[in-house]
C-alpha cells in the first residue's frame, strides 16, 4: 500500500481576474493512501467540488501540487474515474450503449466481443441487466446513478473520486448504492474520495473523514479516523459507542466551524447608515393597469 498515493501539496486555487481574485481553497494538504477509502464533508459552496475537480485533473491549481503515484497531475486521466451528482448520460444511447461508449475509448486494443463482454459485466455489478436495452429517460434516479457508476468502473480506473454521486436520491435508494459502492471498493480494491454533505454516510463509508472548513479559502482541517469494524452493519452500526462519539465529535466540529466562519464575517460587516426612508405618497388612484400617481 502506497502511503502518498493521491496528494494535494500546498494546493490553492482561486477564480477571475488577479486584482479580485479570491482564493476558493487555500494551502491544501491532503494525502490519500492506496485502497483508501476517504470522505470529505464540507458546506455547500465550501469548494468541493473545485478540490474533486483538482485531483481528477480537471482543473489547474494557481499554486501548489497535484500528484498521484508521485506524479504531477496536468489533465484529466482514465486511471481517475469520476462521478458527479449529476449523471450525465447520453440520452440517446441505451445503459449498454452508455457504458460500451466509455469502455470503447479507454481499451481500444480489445476486440470487440471482449469490448461487449467487458461491458455487461459491470452491468451486472451494479444490477442493471435488466435494464440493459433501456435508455436514460426510462430509468428511474437511482437506475440512472447506477449506469454512471457502471460506466466509470467499466473504464478500470485507480481511483474513484465521487462529488456527491448519492445526495439527489432518495434514502433507501441512497443506502442501496452505498452498500453496492462498499462491496465494489472492497472486491475491486480502489482508492476512493468521495465528497458528501452527510455525516452519517461519511462514518458507514470512510476509513477516514476530512472536513473542509468554510469558503473562501477554505483548506482540509482536522482528520477523523473511522476504525469501526468492516464491512458495517447501518442497522447496528449506530448502537456502538464509537459511531455515537464520532459523530457528536464530527458534528461538533462542524458547527464549530460553521460559528467561526459567522464570526469571520460579522467582523467585516460595513456598519449601515443612520438614515429613514423619505416619505411615501401611496398611490391614489388605479385607472386601468396603469397607477396614477397625485401630484
Ligand atoms: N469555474 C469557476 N469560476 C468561478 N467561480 C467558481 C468556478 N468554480 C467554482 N467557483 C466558485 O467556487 C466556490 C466553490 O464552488 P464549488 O462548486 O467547489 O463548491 P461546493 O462545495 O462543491 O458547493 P455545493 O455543495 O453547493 O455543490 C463557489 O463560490 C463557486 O461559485
Amino acid at each position: 500500500m502506497r502511503r502518498n498515493f493521491l496528494e494535494l501539496d500546498q494546493v490553492s486555487i482561486g477564480f477571475g481576474p488577479t486584482p479580485t481574485r479570491v482564493d476558493i481553497l487555500k494551502d491544501v494538504q491532503l494525502s490519500v493512501a492506496e485502497n483508501e477509502f476517504v470522505a470529505i464533508l464540507g458546506f455547500s459552496g465550501a469548494g468541493k467540488s473545485t478540490l474533486i475537480s483538482l485531483l481528477a485533473g480537471l482543473e489547474a491549481p494557481t499554486s501548489g501540487e497535484v500528484r498521484m503515484a508521485g506524479k504531477r497531475v496536468t489533465r484529466p486521466s482514465p486511471r481517475r474515474g469520476v462521478m458527479f451528482q449529476s449523471y450525465s448520460l447520453l440520452p440517446w444511447l441505451t445503459v449498454f450503449g452508455n457504458i460500451h461508449l466509455a469502455a470503447q475509448q479507454v481499451f481500444p486494443e480489445k476486440s470487440k466481443a471482449e469490448v461487449r463482454e467487458h461491458v455487461e459485466r459491470y452491468i451486472e455489478m451494479v444490477h442493471l441487466t435488466a435494464a440493459r436495452d433501456k435508455r436514460p429517460h426510462e430509468l428511474s434516479g437511482g437506475m440512472r446513478q447506477r449506469v454512471s457508476l457502471a460506466r466509470t468502473l467499466a473504464m478500470q480506473p485507480e481511483v474513484l473520486l465521487l462529488d456527491e454521486p448519492l445526495s439527489a436520491l432518495d434514502a433507501l435508494t441512497r443506502a442501496v448504492l452505498q452498500d453496492e459502492i462498499l462491496q465494489i471498493w472492497e472486491q475491486e480494491k480502489k482508492t476512493v474520495v468521495l465528497i458528501t454533505n452527510d455525516v452519517d454516510e461519511a462514518i458507514l463509508m470512510a476509513d477516514r473523514i476530512l472536513p473542509l472548513t468554510m469558503g473562501p479559502e477554505a483548506s482540509l482541517g482536522e482528520a477523523f479516523p473511522v476504525t469501526l469494524e468492516r464491512p458495517r452493519n447501518r442497522r447496528t452500526l449506530t448502537d456502538q459507542p464509537e459511531y455515537q462519539h464520532l459523530k457528536a465529535a464530527i458534528t461538533a466540529h462542524l458547527v464549530g466551524l460553521n460559528q467561526e466562519a459567522r464570526a469571520l464575517r460579522g467582523g467585516s460587516l460595513v456598519p449601515m447608515p443612520d438614515i429613514a426612508p423619505k416619505e411615501f405618497h401611496a398611490p391614489s388612484k388605479i385607472t386601468g393597469l396603469k397607477w396614477k400617481f397625485s401630484a
